[in-house]
């Protein structure tokens, strides 16, 4: 028997208008879990201190004068502040361990069949920009025996979205780090995203959606496998 788990009120405000699951797989990124890639995050990015959050109070101002702004005048008094603490949140996946966020909640429940947890909701920011993408993840994974908490999965790529991010390494590390903790027969993750800077601003194409994939695994390994994960990822559920 297969799991799927469905967030369906995620994709309410989202578009539909995603390009065809079929067509993506030959653009599949496969990848092993000690693979390398050339984008490195960077290993001393940290939590933003007391101190940061000063420095970056500073730097919005400086940012508001630099726009031709009044930081004195009343609506912009609390700006810095405001800025500096929702950069602070919408990095905080920096701060975030893998074993922390799992908590031990993985459970030998003899399971060897799919488990999909489908439409996790995400907000990331990318790294070239500063501006954030948006979209949604499908995981799954083929247990040896042992399953996690299905909120684990939801955890995971909350923690992995929460940084400067390309959506490519996102989905990438989402997918290892389901792999080290579980050690399971294969995971695969697909995100679609729509890019504020490709939205807002730049080639401005609203609409646009880039869907990337990472497999492991079973799911690299055998085609018959990749079809079912990509099928029930397509398949709309009827139940709310
Ligand atoms: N592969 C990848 N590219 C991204 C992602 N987010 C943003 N980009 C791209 O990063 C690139 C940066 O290109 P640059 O030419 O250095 O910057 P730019 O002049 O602002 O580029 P434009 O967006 O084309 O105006 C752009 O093509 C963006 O679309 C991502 O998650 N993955
Ligand atoms: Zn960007």
């Amino acid at each position: 028997m297969t799991t799927v788990s469905s967030n369906t009120n995620n994709g309410a405000n989202l578009s539909s208008s995603t390009a065809d699951l079929d067509l993506r797989q030959n653009g599949m990124t496969a990848i092993r879990p000690d693979r390398n890639t050339a984008y490195g995050e960077s290993t001393t990015a940290k939590p933003v201190s007391d101190e940061s959050q000063l420095a970056m109070m500073d730097a919005v101002r400086t940012m508001l004068l630099s726009l031709g702004e009044d930081p004195e005048r009343e609506g912009l008094l609390k700006t810095p502040k405001r800025v500096a603490e929702a950069m602070r949140f919408l990095t905080s996946g920096y701060s975030q361990s893998l074993d922390d966020l799992v908590n031990n909640a993985i459970f030998d429940e003899g399971h060897n069949e799919m488990v999909l947890v489908r439409d996790i909701n995400l907000f990331s920011l990318c790294e070239h920009h500063m501006l954030p993408f948006m979209g949604r993840a499908h995981v799954a994974y083929i247990p040896k025996q042992r399953v996690v908490g299905l909120s684990k999965l939801a955890r995971i790529v909350e923690m992995y979205s929460r940084r400067l991010q390309v959506q490519e390494r996102l989905t990438r590390q989402v997918a290892e780090a389901i792999q080290e903790v579980l050690d399971p027969q294969g995971v695969a993750v697909v995100v679609e995203a729509s890019h504020m800077c490709m939205s807002m601003r730049g080639v401005q194409k609203p609409g646009s959606w880039t869907v990337t994939s990472a497999m492991i695994g079973c799911f690299q390994e055998d085609s018959k496998t990749r079809e079912e994960f990509l099928s029930l990822v397509r398949h709309q559920p009827s139940l709310f």
